[in-house]
């Protein structure tokens, strides 16, 4: 039975309905304008105030970063700690999300683990100090931690929260490969293709890009026949890569045109999420 003071933080998929790389910067990160969105599918995190420190991990992603000494959810608690005290947690992490996969399963995590510690301990969300700790854990967790639909610049730190398209059916399919961040921004034709628009969400995604899936699909050509087979489906508004892959979505008309998708889509070795928009 779960202790009364365990606090359960969903920490839900990020999607980039759109990803426009503008120019590499001198600090070497890359300045980006991006369409934020969040799914109803996540992996967990329950936080319980204890005498130690403790972190487990479980779910069926669990295997996968088992062997890494550093999780980026014990740092946000260290980080917390550091800023606001609160004293020792047992920490929990239920994952679901693959690995590396450009839908922020990390950095979801970690905002999970700042938003539950600061349940436990009466910080407030609009918190600076609890913003910064967020900005320096990764260039999407601000995004993840105000966990709804925005529009991010710099890094992704920069956030104006928009409305639009919340319930729309969604599917997430993974080819089964990992790909580093790093590589695909290094990879990336430095060509700055243009802002991204205003107006009706949907509308300006549809318009819209993501620059990172040309050298994501160089490094993993896997991603060329998931984002081929979802774009071939009925009922697809939207067909694209998110983050730098090498996950990909659609969002559809209806939840049946999901659902066929979904069925048509089942590969041994490709992960799927039916869900839709937050
Ligand atoms: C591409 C995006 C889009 O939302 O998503 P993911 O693919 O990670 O999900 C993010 O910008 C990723 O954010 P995040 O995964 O937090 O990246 P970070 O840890 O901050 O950076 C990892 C590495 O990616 C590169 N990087 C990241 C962000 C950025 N604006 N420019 C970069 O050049 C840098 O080489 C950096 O060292
Ligand atoms: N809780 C965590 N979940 C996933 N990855 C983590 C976590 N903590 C640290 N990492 C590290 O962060 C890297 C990026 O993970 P993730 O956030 O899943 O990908 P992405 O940034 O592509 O969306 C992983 O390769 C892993 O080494």
């Amino acid at each position: 039975m779960h202790d009364l003071r365990t606090v359960t933080e969903p920490a839900r998929a990020k999607l980039n309905l759109a990803l426009h790389v503008r120019h590499r910067r001198p600090d070497g990160y890359h300045e980006l304008e991006t369409l934020f969105a969040f799914v109803d599918h996540g992996d967990l995190v329950r936080v319980t105030p204890a005498e130690t420190d403790s972190f487990t991990l479980a779910g069926p992603f669990a295997a996968v970063l088992a062997g890494e000494g550093d999780n980026l959810v014990t740092r946000a608690a260290t980080r917390f700690r550091e800023a606001f005290g609160g004293g020792a947690h047992a920490i929990e992490l239920e994952k679901h999300l693959p690995v590396a996969s450009g839908i922020g399963g990390g950095s979801a995590d970690a905002a999970a683990t700042l938003r539950a510690l600061a349940a436990l301990h009466g910080v407030d969300l609009a918190d600076p100090k609890l913003f910064a700790i967020a900005d320096a854990l990764g260039s999407d967790v601000p995004a993840c931690l105000l966990g709804r639909t925005a529009l991010g610049r710099g890094r992704g730190e920069r956030l104006a929260p928009l409305e639009g398209l919340a319930g729309t059916p969604t599917l997430l399919v993974n080819p089964g490969v990992g790909v580093s961040t790093a590589a695909v921004f290094k990879a990336w034709d430095g060509e700055d293709r243009g802002p991204i628009g205003a107006g009706d969400l949907l509308a300006v995604a549809q318009v819209g890009r993501n620059d990172l899936e040309p050298p994501a699909r160089a490094i993993a050509p896997a991603i060329d026949a998931v984002l081929a087979a979802l774009a071939a489906q009925p009922g697809v508004l939207l067909a694209r890569m998110s983050g730098s892959g090498a996950t990909c979505f659609a969002l559809f008309e209806t939840e049946a045109a999901r659902d066929a998708a979904a069925a048509t889509l089942r590969r041994p070795e490709w992960w799927l999420a039916a869900t839709r928009l937050c």
